[in-house]
């Protein structure tokens, strides 16, 4: 099965604080990928290196890979990372779209990568690029609302629209940061489906940080969980347990250096390094 991610020791470092820790991930799963963690574990910090908005530390080693494309390597940009971004749609908790646009306008913007430069500065879009945009409006329930500017919509209306415009983008990724966090329940739930929706229909996978264990648990196939900067657990979100999950989000410290040993995915679940630390009592 070809890897949709691929990442070999990855360390990040803010000023002397390590956010990231020898990070090496291997997903071949399609489906939905959870990125989990207590607050300040480094997930959002994962995902914009995943994704080649930010650069890791200069290691010899270091490597990022989505779907097979070297996105990063050694703390610097491969070749090609403008072509892995653009074939990469986002999705973030503030809803990065043009408010004072219309919704339309919002979802064409996902074309920009492959139109013509004069017209991406005349904002001139095709008849064809006009009719796919509202097709992918269609396609997450928004097509009543092409013509209405964003700020007039609810923050799960903008992330169905967020969503249209990785169609429009054709993203062969997406990757969505806290996507839910600012909303409430029920949307949080639509939002949810339809992500659901796209990855089984279209299938585009995804790979998305969480808060809520019980979205992610639902939703997602594949977790990857992170504590202080390391992995602390992935694979199947079916396999991790409610131990592991206490043991996760619980506050006893922990000192030691820790570092994947082999192979992460299977047969090795919880990292066993955190299992030697102050919270062994909580796995075993
Ligand atoms: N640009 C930055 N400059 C300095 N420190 C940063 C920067 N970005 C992240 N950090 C630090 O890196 C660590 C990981 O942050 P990150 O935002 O990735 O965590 P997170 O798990 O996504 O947290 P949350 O769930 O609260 O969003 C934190 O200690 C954070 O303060």
């Amino acid at each position: 099965m070809n890897k949709i991610i691929e990442v070999r020791s990855l360390s990040k470092s803010f000023d002397n604080k390590k956010a990231l820790k020898e990070i090496s991930l291997d997903i071949s799963h399609p489906g939905i990928t959870a990125l989990l963690g207590p607050s300040g574990s480094g997930k959002s910090t994962l995902l914009r290196h995943l994704s080649g908005l930010v650069f890791s530390d200069r290691r010899e080693g270091t490597e990022v890979r989505i779907l097979g494309e070297l996105v990063q390597s050694r703390g610097k940009a491969a070749q090609q990372v403008r072509r892995c971004r653009a074939r990469a749609g986002y999705i973030f908790q503030q809803f990065n779209l043009v408010n004072r646009l219309s919704v339309l306008t919002n979802v064409l913007i996902g074309a920009l990568s492959s139109t013509a430069k004069w017209r991406t500065l005349t904002g001139c879009f095709t008849q064809e690029q006009q009719q796919q945009a509202m097709a992918a409006l269609d396609r997450v329930g928004m097509a009543d609302y092409a013509h209405q500017r964003v700020s007039t919509l609810s923050g799960g209306q903008q992330q169905r629209v967020a969503i249209a415009r990785s169609l429009m983008q054709k993203a062969r990724i997406i990757f969505a940061d806290e996507p839910i966090a600012s909303l409430d329940p029920e949307s949080a739930r639509n939002v949810m489906e339809l992500l659901k929706d796209i990855n089984e229909r279209e299938g585009i996978p995804i790979v998305v940080t969480l808060h809520q264990v019980d979205y992610a648990l639902k939703y997602c196939q594949q977790l990857v969980a992170l504590r202080e900067g390391e992995v602390f657990y992935q694979g199947a979100a079916a396999d991790i347990g409610e131990q592991a999950l206490t043991a996760l989000y619980s506050k006893a410290p922990t000192t030691a250096t820790a570092a994947i040993q082999g192979p992460a995915i299977t047969p090795l679940r919880v990292n066993p390094a955190f299992a030697s630390r102050s919270i062994q009592g909580q796995l075993s």
